[in-house]
């Protein structure tokens, strides 16, 4: 992205001379800056740091703290800070050597406005280039995060990996389907920080508490003359990101129309801009309901879903791809205790038998909890009692019999005869007790076997 139309082009300035100072903050102003202006270096350093995104123009000789000290102090704490130094003839050697030492540029006494603010738009399109370079670099680090943090070794895991990556490249809006708790946000938030807009925010919207009263206020901004219209409050920082609807199902078809309208019409009022700007949104939004469905039964409007499922992605409930529960199990042991910096407990029999019987019907989500309970050592299955009402010794001997079958069977790459080799178990009694607790070898078996 190298268009900085939007990025406000702010300028510190730093002058002992009151009248000067407001002259040029007046000129500045003028010519579409936003200024800072200050009297003294010492003044002007407060609030300065490697977030701060604008430009710094100061006179070299003050008292107290002069120009070219001043510079120094900015370019320890960020070398990659514009500065330009206004200099008088006697200066013009103090200046060069601040050229040399990293400053942006300098400037002589007296010169005119167009001159200045020339020189001043080029030290702020490059602080926005130094600016956005940061924010993807950051973006990229976390990606990298991100990505080694979708578990999932599942058929259909590989799957959905392979479509987020081809899904960031197009850029188009996109809803994702499946039970709560599945990775829809995780999913959304991979797909935003693989895509060209992961310099961009990410916002995230919870479609179950916007209400009819508070939409104008928050999603209908002002204009410029302080009329609410289509420009965008809250969105407004979803511009170039990703805005993310979590629930669309949960909005009342009413405001889903106007949500539509927003997001296909919405303006927004860049600072210091002088006409508003369409908003540029990638959409991703999500349903705990099969949206199809929602459209036959009147729940989810039909120009909505089509405008946001050019592509559905379905992500299956944690049942359906239990191959990944011992994995996504260690993963979410290490966060946790990473978290709470405890170390975990070992793993044991019980745990390993409830991992492998259990439906988990709040997906990851239970399996996270039932994670962090054990790391810190609390009676896990206690997390989830209202679905598992057989706690008694003969349902742990059952839970703990599935389990060492699913982990024969694990180990063993989804082949019944060496799982049962491996169990020492006869033929017979081996298939009755798959039948009985409900497991397929097939799905032990590896993509490539
Ligand atoms: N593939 C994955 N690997 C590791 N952790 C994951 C993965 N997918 C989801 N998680 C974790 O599981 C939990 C639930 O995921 P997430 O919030 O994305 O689900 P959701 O479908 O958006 O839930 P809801 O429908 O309730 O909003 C989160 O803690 C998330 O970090």
């Amino acid at each position: 992205m190298t268009d900085h139309d939007d990025t406000p082009r702010l300028v510190r300035l730093v002058d002992d001379d009151a009248d000067l100072l407001a002259a040029q903050a007046q000129a500045l102003r003028v010519a579409g800056f936003l200024t800072e202006p200050f009297a003294s270096a010492e003044a002007a350093l407060s609030g300065l740091g490697p977030d701060w995104p604008g430009v710094v123009l100061s006179d070299v000789r003050m008292p107290g703290m002069d120009g070219f000290a001043f510079f120094q102090r900015l370019h320890a704490m960020d070398p990659e800070l514009p500065v330009i130094l206004l200099t008088g003839h006697a200066d013009v050697p103090m200046a060069v050597a601040a050229l040399k030492q990293g400053a942006y540029d300098f400037l002589s006494k007296p010169l005119g406005a167009d001159q200045l603010a020339a020189a001043l738009n080029r030290a702020c399109q490059s602080r926005a280039l130094v600016m956005e370079n940061r924010a993807l670099r950051r973006a990229q680090q976390e990606t990298a995060a991100e990505e080694t943090r979708l578990i999932g070794q599942s058929a259909v895991m590989q799957h959905l990996r392979d479509a987020i990556a081809r899904l960031a490249e197009t850029g188009g809006d996109l809803l994702l389907a499946g039970p709560g708790g599945s990775g829809k946000e995780t999913v959304a938030r991979a797909i935003h920080r693989q895509s060209a807009r992961r310099a961009r925010a990410f916002v995230h919207i919870a479609c179950e508490t916007l209400k009819e009263a508070r939409f104008d206020a928050e999603f209908m901004g002002l204009d410029a003359a302080g009329r609410q219209g289509r420009v965008a409050g809250r969105l407004e920082k979803a511009h170039r990101g990703t805005l993310y609807l979590d629930g669309i199902d949960r909005l009342s078809p009413a405001l889903q129309a106007r949500l539509l309208a927003l997001i296909e019409g919405a303006e927004f009022w860049p600072m210091g801009a002088a006409a508003p700007r369409p908003l540029d949104l990638r959409v991703i939004a999500s349903t705990g309901v099969d949206p199809e469905r929602l459209v036959r039964d009147g729940v989810l409007r039909a120009d909505l879903y089509y405008r946001l499922s050019g592509v559905a992605l379905h992500l299956p409930a944690l049942a359906d791809r239990r191959e990944d529960v011992l994995d996504l199990f260690r993963h979410f042991i290490l966060e946790a205790g990473a978290r709470l910096k405890v170390h975990a407990p070992p793993m044991n029999p019980a745990i390993r038998a409830r991992l492998s019987s259990h439906d988990w019907p709040g997906n990851l989500r239970e399996l996270r909890q039932f994670a962090e309970a054990h790391v810190l050592g609390l009676p896990a299955f206690d997390t989830a009692p209202e679905d598992d009402p057989a706690q008694g010794l003969s349902q742990m001997v059952q839970d703990y019999e599935s389990g060492l079958i699913r982990e024969a069977l694990r180990l063993a790459g989804g082949n019944a005869t060496r799982a049962m080799e491996r169990l020492q178990l006869p033929r017979k009694t081996f298939y009755d007790k798959l039948t009985r607790h409900g497991i397929k070898p097939a799905d032990y078996r590896g993509p490539d076997s």
